[in-house]
């Protein structure tokens, strides 16, 4: 309960593709202290990976039935459907939560889910304590989400329907316009000069007041990242939006999702060689998934962003699942599935 309001706080998490959302929230159940955290992931990809990489941790003090999953599409077009039912169900249960965490997809705009705080039924009970916005520190220093004048220019040629700036970088700057704390991520794959470079950017494109924290896998103290007392949907004003200026537009109309069923590896390095040069001649943004490997019991979780792969194994396969391999494929719309799938799964 918020002292000061005396209302649920909630943390909406957000931030782009891979810059490290999910970690922080396994971080934050590991070091919950006693809490009883409510999760609610969202993700852009028709298959639920994060809310079952959470689940796989399988993390005494966070059972199951407290994670809700909204896949297969983000949270901020679907806020009446999805998340204000979900929301008040977890208001409702005889033993309500001491604090709600929203993992929007990286897609998401988040202003659009602080104002969904302000439906009747939410507002009485339920307050945003703050907007968590973790970025990519290495892929912000390299310039991926600067304006790109050029290559918004090919774009706009291939597709005249095209009425805004980069969709990377208007992306980013809502997602960091509209937060209370900003979490530079990936510290460890970053150089000082690197570091200085994207909080300059960040600072460049920053128009209100956020406190600014560096770390590496989403490793933040609890107490740093809850409890801000934002009040975030009293706030909103303050909270500019590109998405505004554009009507109905959302940024993600940009991006294009699928999944590729992959039948059992004899490695992971299988997967790795096809994938590899995938990713680069489709500029993939991001994959993930789960993998089914000969003579292994465990799954093999994958993790792409950008250029950057990472395995491991986290479970065993469940009978049920009947070791289906999986990965979602995320990129800037007209993606060649086809070639993609081709490439990955032959
Ligand atoms: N080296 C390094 N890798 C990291 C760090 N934080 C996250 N990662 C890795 O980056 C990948 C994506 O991390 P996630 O936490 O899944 O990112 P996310 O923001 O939840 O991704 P989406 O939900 O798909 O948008 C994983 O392979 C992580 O292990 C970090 O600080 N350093």
């Amino acid at each position: 309960m918020s002292a000061s309001t005396g209302k649920i706080p909630a943390t909406i998490v957000t931030g782009f593709l891979g810059a490290g959302k999910t970690s922080l929230i396994q971080h934050l159940l590991k070091n919950a202290g006693g809490k009883r955290l409510a999760l609610i992931i969202n993700e852009f990809g028709e298959l639920g990976v994060d809310g079952e990489i959470v689940k796989g941790c399988r993390i005494e003090g966070c059972p199951e039935e407290n994670i809700v999953e909204l896949a297969n599409g983000c949270i901020c077009c679907t806020v009446a459907d999805d998340f204000l039912p979900t929301m008040k169900a977890l208001i409702d249960r005889g033993l309500p939560p001491d604090h709600i965490v929203i993992e929007t997809s990286g897609l998401a705009l988040p202003k659009p889910l602080v104002k969904a705080f302000n439906w009747p039924e939410i507002r009485t009970r339920v307050t945003v304590d703050g907007v968590v916005a973790v970025v990519d520190g290495p892929a912000v220093a390299a310039g991926r989400f600067a304006d790109n004048p050029a290559a918004v220019d090919a774009q706009r040629k291939q597709d005249d329907g095209l009425d805004h700036e980069s969709p990377l970088a208007e992306l980013f700057e809502d997602q960091i316009n509209c937060a209370d704390l900003i979490i530079v991520n990936k510290a460890d794959q970053m150089s000082s000069v690197e570091h200085e470079a994207a909080q300059a950017h960040i600072i460049k494109e920053l128009q209100r007041p956020a406190k600014m924290i560096t770390a590496r896998f989403g490793e933040v103290d609890p107490r740093v990242l809850l409890g801000l007392d934002a009040k975030a949907e009293d706030d909103l004003a303050a909270r500019p939006s590109h998405h505004e200026l554009e009507g109905e537009d959302h940024d993600h109309d940009d991006f294009e999702s699928f999944h590729v069923d992959v039948p059992e590896l004899s490695s992971p390095q299988e997967l790795l060689g096809k994938l590899a040069p995938a990713i680069a001649a489709h500029d993939i943004l991001r994959v993930k998934g789960f993998l089914a490997v000969a003579g292994k019991e465990m799954r093999l979780v994958l993790q792409g962003v950008g250029s950057r792969l990472q395995h491991y194994y986290d479970r065993p396969w469940e009978s049920h699942e009947g070791r289906r391999g999986q990965i979602v494929v995320i990129g800037l719309k007209g993606l060649d599935r086809a070639a993609i799938t081709a490439a990955i799964a032959a």
